[in-house]
């Protein structure tokens, strides 16, 4: 699967904000065989990790850098932080959120297809996360997306997949486009189960970060990813209603 023309390590991208320390982070980008990591400009710039100490050490990972723009409400918020991360780690990708809820940190899906036309005019490759919406997924791809990333349930929450129904519409209406699930998930089988439904990456930051064991709660992720699209692959078996037998019956036994 290509993400913007990329084919990347792994499906297993990851978040790099709330680890107990950056040695920890490292350990965990590294056990996680990360495809991808994503950084947040504005929580960074915010936290005692501020500058360039940290975005270097993020840069010497060697695993491809997806800024995103976590914590801007508005269009020109999201737009002058993706512009910022544009210079900072020198790439044209762009994990795009705008925030419009606080208590779910629901994306705003009107000022996310706005922020994304403007952006994707501007020459940035833009990965929109959103909700699992049909109709702004079709916005977001005529703006120019060519990735989109439902929520599997609220930022943090470790809920998993809550809309079940709403993620495997989306892959049926899109199936050629690149989707990942981004945001919710707190286990390795909720990576698992976003693989099976054929999602082709899932993004994974809380989970991993805040593990009592986050070095081996990350390679555990690594292994449900892995198991999740080589079910896919294996073309799993249709669910049933009513019982089929598994074992054939070859007449019955005759009591005495
Ligand atoms: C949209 C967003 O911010 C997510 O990418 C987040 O970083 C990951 O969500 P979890 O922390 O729930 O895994």
């Amino acid at each position: 699967m290509l993400f913007y023309g990329t084919e990347l390590s792994s499906r297993l991208m990851l978040g790099t904000a709330q680890y107990p320390s950056p040695d920890i982070l490292a350990g965990a980008v590294r056990a996680a065989r990360a495809g991808v990591v994503t950084v947040s400009l504005r929580r960074e710039s915010a936290g005692l990790r501020a500058g360039q100490a940290f975005w270097s050490m993020i840069r010497g990972l060697g695993v491809p850098v997806l800024p995103n723009t976590a914590g801007c409400h508005t269009v020109k918020e999201a737009v002058t932080t993706a512009q910022m991360a544009r210079e900072i780690f020198d790439t044209d990708w762009i994990k795009l959120e705008v925030i419009g809820e606080s208590d779910t940190l629901q994306p705003d899906m009107f000022a996310l297809v706005e922020a994304a036309r403007i952006l994707t005019e501007d020459g940035f490759k833009v990965f929109p996360y959103m909700t699992e919406d049909l109709v702004g997924a079709e916005r977001l791809l005529q703006a120019g997306c060519q990735v989109l990333m439902p929520w599997g349930a609220p930022i943090g929450s470790g809920r998993g997949l809550n809309n079940l129904f709403g993620l495997r519409a989306l892959r049926a209406h899109f199936p050629d486009v690149p989707l990942v699930v981004d945001a919710g998930i707190g286990l390795p089988s909720h990576a698992a189960q976003a693989m099976e439904l054929g999602y082709d990456a899932v993004l994974i930051n809380t989970a991993v970060a805040k593990a009592g064991d986050p070095v081996a709660m990350a390679g555990a992720f690594r292994l449900a990813v892995e198991a999740g699209l080589a079910a896919r692959s294996a073309d799993p078996m249709e669910e049933r209603d009513m019982a089929v037998p598994s074992t054939p019956v070859l007449g019955r036994a005759v009591l005495a």
